[in-house]
């Protein structure tokens, strides 16, 4: 029997990943490395749209303005760095934020200093999908660098290759279905015939308004959910029958 989708898409913390690794792994590197970071990095031009989006984010035209009450270099940085802390603080999924994560866990992975983890059962069914014919993207509150990087350095190697492309809060907030829409346009496929799966029941409900096919996932440790949803629940990517 065919498919009943032509292709996946996937979150990542809660999904294909623990939110264990992103929040005592992850963000604790971004929080340690800050500071430095932004001293290095300051006057390299990939910086500087990034600084914008922060600006932006937190309600102001550009980063000069939003700087305007700063007298030097050092309290422009310092007034980012108490920002990006308090994003962090609460889990704010900022887009300027998740770019400046991105950047700031480039040297992390690179180096070798942390490795991703992924569920056991996530290769497996990368492998299984991509050989049946399906193509899989990512849809990540993580940036699209940032996901590049996690899935080019994880436990179970380099899984680059299952991926047809990747999606950031930069096509939309992930509890919009308008940003569903764009998805499903962008990568040609009718919504019906894309599965999405994710363990934030906002998102499926977002992702099944705009016509898509959903699953819950449930991975030790992702936040309770609570009942009255209507997303089929799978705690392994096992559990998805391609029919
Ligand atoms: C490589 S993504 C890092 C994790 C992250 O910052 C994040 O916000 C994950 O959110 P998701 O939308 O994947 O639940
Ligand atoms: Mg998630």
């Amino acid at each position: 029997m065919p498919s009943p989708w032509n292709v996946i898409l996937l979150d990542i913390e809660g999904t294909t990943s623990s939110v264990s690794y992103v929040f005592d792994v992850m963000f604790p590197y971004v929080l340690r490395e800050l500071d430095a970071y932004l001293v290095s990095a300051w006057n390299e031009p990939a910086l500087a749209p990034v600084l914008d989006q922060i600006a932006k984010d937190a309600g102001s035209e550009d980063f000069a303005t939003w700087t305007a009450d700063c007298a030097n270099e050092a309290e422009r940085r310092e007034k980012v760095a108490a920002e990006i802390r308090r994003l962090m603080d609460g889990d704010v999924k900022a887009t300027g934020l998740k770019a400046l994560q991105g950047m700031i866990w480039k040297d992390g992975f690179e180096r070798g200093e942390m490795t991703a983890q992924v569920y056991a059962d996530v290769p497996e069914a990368l492998e299984a999908w991509t050989t049946a014919g399906l193509r899989v993207f990512i849809y990540s509150s993580g940036s699209i660098g940032a996901q590049k990087l996690f899935f080019g350095h994880s436990e179970a190697g380099n899984l680059l290759k299952y991926f047809s492309g990747h999606f950031d809060t930069t096509t939309g907030p992930k509890k919009e279905a308008a940003s569903y829409n764009t998805i499903a346009a962008e990568v040609a496929e009718p919504a019906e015939k894309i599965l999405f799966i994710s363990d934030i029941v906002a998102e499926l409900d977002a992702a099944k308004e705009a016509g898509m096919c959903t699953l819950l996932s449930i991975r030790p440790g992702n936040k309770p959910v609570e009942d009255g949803h209507i997303h089929e629940a799978i705690s392994s990517f096992a559990q998805v029958s391609l029919g």
